[in-house]
C-alpha cells in the first residue's frame, strides 16, 4: 500500500505506471485470430509479444524488418507470429513451410488480397486481381525478345530528349523512375502507346506512387491530394481505354497469334473469351501456373461489352504498377552501385558493344529476322542479351543485394503445417528474403555486401567455405541469377512458387538495355549517392533513402 501512496504523490509517476500496467496488459493478450483458433482446439505459432498498443510492433518491423525476422526466428522457431497495426502477422522460414505456403492454392493462401487489404487505398483496391495463363503467356522470353527493338528505341528517344547538349547535370532517381515507367507502359499497352502517352502516363505514376500522406488517407474529408491522385488515376484510365477500344476493333475477327503483344492478349481473353491452345507450360515464367481460369472468373462473353473494357482497363493498370515500381527502384539499386564504380561501366559497355555493335536496335532486328527464319524443331540463335553473361551476373547480383523484401500472403483459411502448427486464418503470412540473400551458407561472411565476382566467378562447392568472403557456390539460371525456385531456396526476391514474378524476364531486359544505352552514350561522375536503403517486408526491392545526383558528359 505505501507504494500506491507514494505514487499517489508524483501524478507523473502515477501516469507512466498506469501506462506501463496497461502496455503490460495489452502484450500479454493473444491476438483475436489466435484465440479463435485456440478455441477450435489447435495450436497456433509462438508470439512475439508486440509492446505498443494499436501499432503493436510496427517500429521494428520499420526499422529492418529483416533483422526483426531473423531474431524471432531464432528465438521461437521456424514459425511465428506477432502483431503489427492490429493485423497477425506469421512469419515463415524452413523448406518445407516455405514450399507449403508458395504452392498454396490462392483459395487458401491469397496474394491478391494480402496485397489488396495492405496497399489497396494506395492505388485502389479493384486492381488487384488474378491474371489467367493465356495473358501470362505474353509475358515469356520469346515475347521479351520481340518486345525489345521496342523498348531500346523508346529508351533511346527519352535518353536524347532528356540529356541535352554536352554535358550536365541530372537526378538519377527522377530520370530512373520516369524512364521504367515509360518502359512499362511501353511493354503493356504497346510501343505506339508507349511512344506517344509514356511520359504522361509517367508524371501521373509518379502522383500515385509518392504522393500521399497518412492525414489524407485517415481524413473524413477530401484533401487535396486525394483530388489530385484521383485525376492522376482517371487519366491513366482515360489513356488505357482508348487504347483498349482501338485493339477491341483491330482484334474483332483475329484469332491469337505468336507476336500479340501483351495488350492484344488481354483484349482476346478478356474481351473475346480467346483461349491460348499453344501455351508451351513450360515457358510459362510461374511454376503453378494453372490459373487459367481463376475461381470465380466468368466466360467474358457473358458479361456486358462495357464492363470487359472497364475489366481490361484495370488489369492493364495493375500491371503497369507491378511492372514499375519493383523495376524502378531495382534500376536505381543497380546504377547506384555501377556508377561510382568506373571499372564495372567499363565491363558492361564493352559486354553490350561486343555482343550488338555500334547500331544495337539493327543489330537486334537483323538477330529476331534470322531467328524467325529458323525452321521449326532446329537449334535456335541464343539471344545477344542472353549471351551478356557478365552483364546478366552483374544486375543478379545487385538484385541479390537489394531485393530483400520477399512474399506476402493471407490466409483465407486455417493453414496446417506440418510441424503440428496452424496459420489462422485472417492472418497474413511473409516469407522474408533476408535471411536467404544474408545467409553465410550461401554466400559466405558478407553476403549483404555487392561483389559482382561471387556470381561472375562462382566457387566449386567443396572449396567453398561460409567464412569467406565475396563467394557463392550454388547454381545459376538462364538470368544468370541465383535460382529463384523455393526447392532451391538461393533467392526468394521475385517470390517463388505459385506466385513467382512473371515479370522478371522483363524487368532484367528494360534494365539491361537502358543502362547499356546510358553507358555507351554518356560518362557519369557520382555527386551524391542515396544515403541507406529501407528493406520493404513485402515483395520486391528495398526503397532508396537519400538523393542520387550524377554529372554526365555525352561520350565522342
Ligand atoms: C526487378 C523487378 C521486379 C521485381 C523485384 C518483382 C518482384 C515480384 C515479387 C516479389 C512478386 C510476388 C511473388 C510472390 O509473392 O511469390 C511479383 C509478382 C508479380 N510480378 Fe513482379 N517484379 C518485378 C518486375 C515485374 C515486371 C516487369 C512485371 C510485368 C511485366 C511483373 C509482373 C508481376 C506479376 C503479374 C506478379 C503476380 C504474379 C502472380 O500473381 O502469380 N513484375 N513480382
Amino acid at each position: 500500500m505505501a507504494i500506491f501512496a507514494q505514487l499517489a504523490r508524483h501524478p507523473l509517476a502515477t501516469a507512466v505506471s498506469a501506462v506501463l500496467v496497461v502496455l503490460f496488459l495489452i502484450r500479454r493478450r493473444p491476438h483475436r485470430l489466435d484465440r479463435a483458433a485456440i478455441k477450435a482446439g489447435l495450436v497456433v505459432p509462438p508470439r512475439a509479444p508486440a509492446p505498443f498498443p494499436f501499432i503493436g510492433n510496427l517500429i521494428a518491423m520499420g526499422i529492418h524488418p529483416g533483422h526483426f525476422i531473423i531474431r524471432g526466428h531464432k528465438k521461437y522457431g521456424d514459425v511465428f507470429s506477432t502483431t503489427v497495426m492490429q493485423h497477425n502477422f506469421v512469419f515463415v522460414t524452413g523448406k518445407s513451410h516455405i514450399m507449403r505456403v508458395t504452392s498454396a492454392p490462392e483459395r487458401q493462401l491469397s496474394l491478391n488480397e494480402a496485397y489488396k487489404d495492405l496497399f489497396g487505398f494506395i492505388v485502389g483496391t479493384e486492381i488487384f486481381v488474378p491474371v489467367s495463363k493465356s495473358v501470362f503467356s505474353a509475358l515469356t522470353s520469346s515475347r521479351v525478345e520481340a518486345m525489345t527493338p521496342a523498348l531500346m528505341h523508346v529508351t533511346q528517344r527519352y535518353l536524347e530528349n532528356k540529356f541535352k547538349g554536352d554535358m550536365g547535370k541530372v537526378d538519377m532517381q527522377l530520370l530512373i523512375n520516369e524512364l521504367v515507367a515509360v518502359l512499362s507502359v511501353s511493354l503493356i499497352c504497346g510501343g505506339d502507346f508507349g511512344l506517344e502517352y509514356g511520359p504522361e502516363v509517367a508524371d501521373n505514376m509518379n502522383i500515385l506512387e509518392t504522393d500521399y500522406s497518412v492525414f489524407s488517407a485517415l481524413s473524413p474529408f477530401e484533401t487535396a491530394v486525394v483530388r489530385r491522385r484521383r485525376a492522376a488515376r482517371l487519366r491513366i484510365m482515360a489513356l488505357v481505354e482508348a487504347q483498349a477500344r482501338k485493339r477491341v476493333e483491330k482484334l474483332r475477327d483475329q484469332p491469337m497469334k505468336p507476336t500479340d503483344d501483351y495488350f492484344d492478349r488481354l483484349v482476346h481473353v478478356m474481351f473475346y473469351g480467346r483461349v491460348d491452345k499453344t501455351i508451351d507450360e513450360t515457358s510459362i515464367a510461374n511454376e503453378f501456373a494453372d490459373n487459367d481460369k481463376p475461381e470465380g472468373e466468368v466466360d467474358p462473353r457473358d458479361i456486358p461489352e462495357e464492363e470487359r473494357i472497364y475489366n481490361i482497363v484495370i488489369s492493364a493498370f495493375g500491371l503497369i504498377y507491378g511492372a514499375h515500381t519493383n523495376t524502378s527502384v531495382s534500376a536505381m539499386a543497380h546504377l547506384c552501385e555501377i556508377l561510382p564504380r568506373p571499372e564495372y561501366m567499363d565491363i558492361l559497355r564493352k559486354d553490350f558493344v561486343d555482343h550488338l555493335g555500334n547500331d544495337a536496335i539493327t543489330s537486334f532486328k537483323a538477330y529476331l529476322t534470322r531467328v524467325n527464319a529458323t525452321p521449326r524443331g532446329q537449334p535456335k540463335e541464343v539471344s545477344p542479351f542472353v549471351q551478356m553473361r557478365t552483364t546478366n551476373r552483374i544486375l543478379s547480383e545487385s538484385l541479390r543485394v537489394h531485393l530483400d523484401g520477399g512474399m506476402l500472403r493471407k490466409a483465407l483459411e486455417d493453414v496446417h503445417l506440418d510441424n503440428g502448427v496452424t496459420i489462422p486464418k485472417g492472418s497474413f503470412v511473409i516469407i522474408n528474403a533476408y535471411p536467404i540473400l544474408a545467409s553465410p551458407r550461401l554466400y559466405g561472411a558478407d553476403g549483404e555486401t555487392w561483389n559482382p565476382n561471387r556470381l561472375i566467378k562462382p566457387i566449386p562447392p567443396g572449396e567453398f567455405d561460409e567464412s569467406s568472403t565475396g563467394g557463392f557456390s550454388g547454381k545459376l539460371d538462364d538470368l544468370q541469377s541465383p535460382l529463384v525456385r523455393s526447392s532451391d531456396l538461393q533467392m526468394s526476391g521475385f517470390g517463388s512458387g505459385r506466385h513467382l514474378c512473371p515479370g522478371r524476364f522483363h524487368a532484367y531486359r528494360m534494365i539491361n538495355q537502358m543502362t547499356a544505352q546510358m553507358l555507351v552514350n554518356f560518362d557519369f561522375v557520382v555527386e551524391s549517392n542515396f544515403d541507406k536503403w529501407w528493406p520493404v517486408p513485402y515483395g520486391g526491392t528495398a526503397r532508396p533513402l537519400g538523393k542520387f545526383i550524377v554529372f554526365w558528359k555525352r561520350r565522342v
